[in-house]
């Protein structure tokens, strides 16, 4: 498809019109990252419209917008969101639970401005434009593969970092929201992966993005599938085991470890970056404790489990990991295969940071602390259900990888560690009834004080 250019016009008066609706609705998403700080402004990066605004049919926008926030280290530039607005004279009732506002001024003023994702017209609009490699303004659009036209799209509901549409249970697009500049790993990885002939990654078959930030992938949906979180916490609430699941899980990260250190550059661990990781565990904690002061009181405690870390070297390479890998990362298809899905890395550090080389250890402490997570919001608490399934996934990844985690039980705890006080942060941010369950880790992992 040859470029269309349509950048939209007058974007300094559509941001204005705009600024008093996303003040108020912005801050509420859940994928929003910057909550708990005020939000003062708005600066429009691209605006595109992918659908006319001014007709008398629905019209789409796309935005990527700055939101500035005080508290912003120098030198660092506001987050960017991206937004796909929908914009319509009259919302039809179906849509009304969408509306974000309706503009007061400006050309476009009486007009009612919504999430464009819920708009079925408008998600397959998105779809058909993903079918057709080319350029929109600044929005590139790749395919790896033709598509099937006129699949019919749906939200998913779930409680997510980003937002996915399905069409047709055939394939899944995820709208990363809070965009970076650089390939974003939930593409990056996935396709080195699919080049390496990994079985245990849907492969990407479109994307698009602006030359500078992966904005959105398309990959064949897993019918039929049910997520890891919701398989054990049926197990524990149907007083079942979960090691067998948990061992071919344990399998499964191992094949995905073995295939990323194949078809992308390792780093040996030398001295000098096994410290780098381990101060920057520290820094991590005390950032923690500042933002969550429940944490103080550990802090002696946890920063020696951290310490660990700096000898880390005789470990194997580093090497590219999942980032964020837990139970909810996971799909175990009819056929009881695990799939391993989304690797973006833990949304609130930098795509630097997320694309470093790691210790593979870094994912598996993720695993273990989900195990421990799903057992301790089932009632009664099973501490022995989870140290069974810990052990069945280690269990698991040794037999595929080589090499036994548990071999290294200090460097394990520190990145169990290191991974319990990112949650504590992140459940504090977004989840604030969930903070016990790390927080409970927390206790165990600092030791007596
Ligand atoms: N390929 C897939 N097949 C089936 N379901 C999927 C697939 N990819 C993601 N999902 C579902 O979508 C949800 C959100 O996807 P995820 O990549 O984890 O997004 P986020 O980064 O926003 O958390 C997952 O919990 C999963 O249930
Ligand atoms: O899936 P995301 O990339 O959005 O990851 C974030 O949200 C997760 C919660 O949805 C969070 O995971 C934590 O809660 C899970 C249970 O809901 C648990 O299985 C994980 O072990 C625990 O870390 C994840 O940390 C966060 O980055």
């Amino acid at each position: 498809m040859p470029e269309t250019a349509s950048t939209t016009r007058a974007p300094d008066a559509l941001l204005a019109s705009l600024t008093p609706l996303l003040h108020a609705w912005l801050p509420r998403q859940r994928w929003f990252a910057g909550k708990g700080r005020r939000v003062t402004g708005f600066t429009l990066d691209a605006a595109t419209e992918l659908l006319p605004l001014d007709g008398t049919g629905p019209g789409l926008l796309h935005l990527l917008v700055r939101v500035e926030q005080p508290g912003r280290p120098a030198g660092t530039p506001a987050d960017c969101y991206q937004l796909l607005l929908g914009v319509r004279p009259q919302l039809p009732p179906r849509l009304a639970p969408a509306l974000i506002g309706r503009l007061r001024q400006g050309p476009l003023a009486g007009r009612a401005v919504y999430e464009g994702l819920r708009d079925p017209r408008l998600a397959g609009l998105l779809y058909e434009r993903l079918r057709s490699p080319g350029r929109t303004g600044p929005l590139r659009f790749h395919a790896t593969a033709p598509l099937p036209p006129a699949l019919a799209p749906r939200m998913l509901d779930a409680e997510q970092s980003n937002s996915s549409l399905v069409y047709g249970d055939s394939f899944i697009l995820k709208i990363f929201r809070r965009v970076s500049p650089g390939a974003n790993p939930d593409l990056e990885l996935p396709l080195a992966l699919a080049g390496a002939g990994c079985e245990r990654v849907p492969a990407p078959v479109a994307w698009f993005e602006t030359g500078a930030a992966t904005l959105g992938v398309l990959q064949p949906y897993l019918r039929g599938s049910r997520d890891g979180w919701r398989l054990a916490l049926d197990a524990l609430a149907d007083g079942r085991e979960f090691t067998a699941e948990a061992r071919q899980l344990g399998r499964a990260t191992a094949e995905v470890h073995l295939a990323l250190a194949g078809a992308l550059p390792t780093e040996r661990l030398r001295r000098d970056r096994a410290a780098h990781l381990a101060a920057a565990m520290d820094a991590r904690l005390h950032a923690a404790a500042k933002a969550v002061p429940a944490l103080l009181p550990y802090v002696p405690g946890l920063r020696a489990v951290l310490a660990a870390a700096g000898d880390a070297t005789g470990t194997g390479p580093l090497q590219r990991i999942h980032g964020d890998l837990h139970l909810g990362q996971t799909l175990r298809g009819s056929d009881g295969a695990w799939a391993v899905i989304d690797f973006e890395g833990e949304p609130a550090k930098s795509l630097d940071e997320r694309r470093s080389p790691q210790p593979p250890v870094r994912d598996i402490a993720g695993m273990l602390r989900s195990f421990d997570y799903a057992a301790r919001t089932h009632r009664p608490w099973n501490a022995e259900w989870a140290a069974r399934c810990r052990a069945a996934y280690c269990t698991g990844y040794a037999e595929a990888a080589g090499t036994d985690p548990r071999d290294h039980p200090a460097l394990l705890h520190a990145y169990e560690t290191d991974k319990a006080v990112y949650e504590v942060v992140y459940e504090a941010r977004h989840r604030p009834d969930w903070l016990p369950v790390p927080m409970a880790a927390i206790q165990r992992l600092a030791g007596p004080r």
